[in-house]
């Protein structure tokens, strides 16, 4: 089976190019790839085929919100083998593997995602490097509440980006004591408010237009990046301070990304990087 190997801020995924949806993708084949000791390793896969052959093959029981038939469409599954309605890292990951690749033509496109149509806008791409924005929609603030991190309850906003978050804002919290904070381990919350889990992002007051965070993904645990965690990370940012909108610079472990917030929807630009490309031995894993 052949594969690329990229990430986003150090988000890593393993791409399968499956444009005849031949791959029987369980859970467990997801979970081998994503082995960091007996796989290839990485935070989840992106499968890459077109909408209309995924709904063919019985992968996707509907067409999502805007996305047509011909759209490439991001597969997502988390490192745990778990489905994920969206993934803010790996849209820009696949938009830069897909202009790599030859199978887009322009700087624009659409690519197809379970919750939804995202438009993206690659800046500069070639086979290793890319630059690439992707317009997320509108973040839905749906409550406060609070998550267990570390021994510490922390209040937050629960926000859906297309999928779940709480994003956390500590009050005098500096960058080297998010540093030392345990987030690795399974930060404990709401499970009325989120049935379905949740991402947990740990962040930094805004100050000069910047935050740093970190984050519990949801089927993945500690990554170092979170697209959709960082777009969420910028709304509660933003509303700490009385604001609906604005840019913020956000610092992940594995680097930083801009997220820029505006009444129409939220934008997130950052760095792609494509890293290797290889056959996986199935019944090697
Ligand atoms: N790393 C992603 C988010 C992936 C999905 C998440 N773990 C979930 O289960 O919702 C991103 O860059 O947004």
């Amino acid at each position: 089976m052949d594969f690329l190997k990229g990430h986003g801020t150090e988000n890593d995924f393993v791409i399968l190019p499956d444009p005849a949806v031949d791959i029987d993708l369980t859970p467990g084949l997801v979970a081998a790839l994503c082995d960091r000791r007996a796989g290839i390793g990485a935070d989840g896969v992106l499968r890459a085929a077109r909408a209309g052959d995924l709904l063919d093959a019985g992968v996707l029981d509907a067409l999502p919100d805007g996305v047509r038939r011909e759209d490439w469409f991001m597969d997502y599954r988390n490192s745990d083998g778990s489905i994920a309605e969206m993934c803010g890292n790996g849209v820009r990951v696949f938009a830069h593997f897909l202009a790599a690749s030859g199978l887009v033509a322009g700087e624009t496109f659409v690519v197809g995602s379970r919750a939804g149509a995202k438009p993206v806008r690659v800046h500069h791409a070639d086979p290793e490097a890319a630059d690439v924005a992707v317009s997320m929609g509108v973040p839905r603030v749906f409550g406060t509440s609070s998550a267990g991190v570390d021994g510490r309850d922390l209040a937050g906003i629960a926000v859906d980006v297309g999928n779940p978050h709480i994003a956390c804002v500590v009050p005098g919290l500096t960058e080297e004591a998010l540093a030392a904070l345990d987030v690795a381990s399974a930060p404990t919350f709401d499970h009325g408010l989120f049935p379905h889990g949740t991402n947990v992002e740990v962040l930094t007051p805004l100050v000069d237009g910047a935050v740093h965070m970190r984050v519990h993904e949801r089927g993945s645990g500690e990554t170092r990046s979170c697209g959709t965690g960082t777009v969420a990370a910028a709304v509660a940012a933003l509303r700490s301070v009385g604001r609906e909108t604005g840019a913020v610079d956000v610092h992940v472990p594995g680097g930083v990304v801009t997220v820029t917030v505006e009444a129409d929807g939220a934008e997130l630009r950052g760095p792609s990087r494509i890293v290797a490309s290889g056959t996986a031995r199935l019944s090697a894993l």
